[in-house]
């Protein structure tokens, strides 16, 4: 498997306030693969992202993704990536289509819009402003956005956060087709189902460093040491709150 993203050492201190947010912190990514950054509050996440992202400039460490960097490369990285800084009202005053469209314009190829928005159940929804929007509906925008130059490296900040269940789980399923797609997907989550059901590999980050790295499941081993032997699966407030509400994956819980 051939690397997408190469991390070495890297390292971020704010300089105003001399916080390092990002402590000598390795890793890869591998083509098709969903890496999950895990970690709580102000663990180095978004920075990390955001690095990676060519948003903001390490302090030291080096970053390549497909084999370009952003000192060399930045014009083909962009058009190689798509991802939305999703925790702003920048995009209140524009309308759902208006928002994907404005995207679609970074790019040289992009999938038409009124096909990505049919395909993420936003076609109704493609002339209101985004400051009228639910959370979910808000967040499939953000993707649609984010997916709609065809790249090949998508980065989420946190997608599914302040999303009920059911939106939650269809989110997943909106992601796993892109995986299945080809699309390389880094996320940041705060839920460890959403981990455990979207990423091939993660890391968990504590204060800036990396704590414990891997698959899932061999995460879950090592840290309980002798291997987890699997029940069958109890039902979950979770599973409770879809069956009351009634809610399976259905295009009427989008509306
Ligand atoms: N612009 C900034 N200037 C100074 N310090 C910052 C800045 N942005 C973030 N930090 C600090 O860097 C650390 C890492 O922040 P970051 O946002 O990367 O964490 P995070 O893991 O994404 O957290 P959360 O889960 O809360 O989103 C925190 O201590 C934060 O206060």
């Amino acid at each position: 498997m051939t690397s997408v993203i190469e991390v070495k050492s890297l390292r971020k201190v704010y300089s105003r306030t001399n916080k390092v947010a990002v402590d000598d912190v390795s890793f890869s990514v591998q083509e098709g693969e969903c890496f999950g950054l895990l970690g709580p509050n102000g663990a180095g996440k978004t920075t990390t992202l955001e690095i990676l992202q060519g948003l903001r400039k390490p302090t030291s460490g080096e970053i390549t993704l497909f084999g370009y960097t952003w000192q060399k490369h930045e014009t083909q990285l962009r058009g190689l990536m798509g991802g939305v800084m999703q925790h702003n009202n920048l995009y209140d005053k524009l309308k759902v289509k208006e928002c994907v469209e404005l995207f679609a314009s970074f790019y040289q190829n992009y999938t038409p819009i009124l096909e990505l928005l049919e395909r993420f159940n936003l076609l109704e929804k493609k002339d209101a402003w985004l400051s009228e929007l639910s959370g979910g509906q808000k967040q499939r925008v953000f993707l649609a956005m984010a997916v709609v130059g065809q790249p090949r490296l998508v980065f989420l900040d946190e997608p599914t956060t302040g999303l009920d269940p059911t939106s939650r789980q269809d989110f997943w399923h909106i992601i796993k087709d892109l995986k299945e797609s080809g699309t390389c997907i880094l996320m940041t989550t705060h839920y460890m189902d959403e981990a455990e059901f979207l990423c091939d590999n993660l890391a968990i980050i504590n204060s800036g460093k990396i704590i414990e790295a891997g698959r899932p499941n061999d995460i879950i081993n090592r840290t309980f040491e002798a291997p987890i032997i699997k029940e069958p699966r109890k039902a979950t407030l979770n599973d409770v709150f879809l069956k009351l509400t009634g809610s399976s994956i259905s295009r009427e819980s989008y509306a």
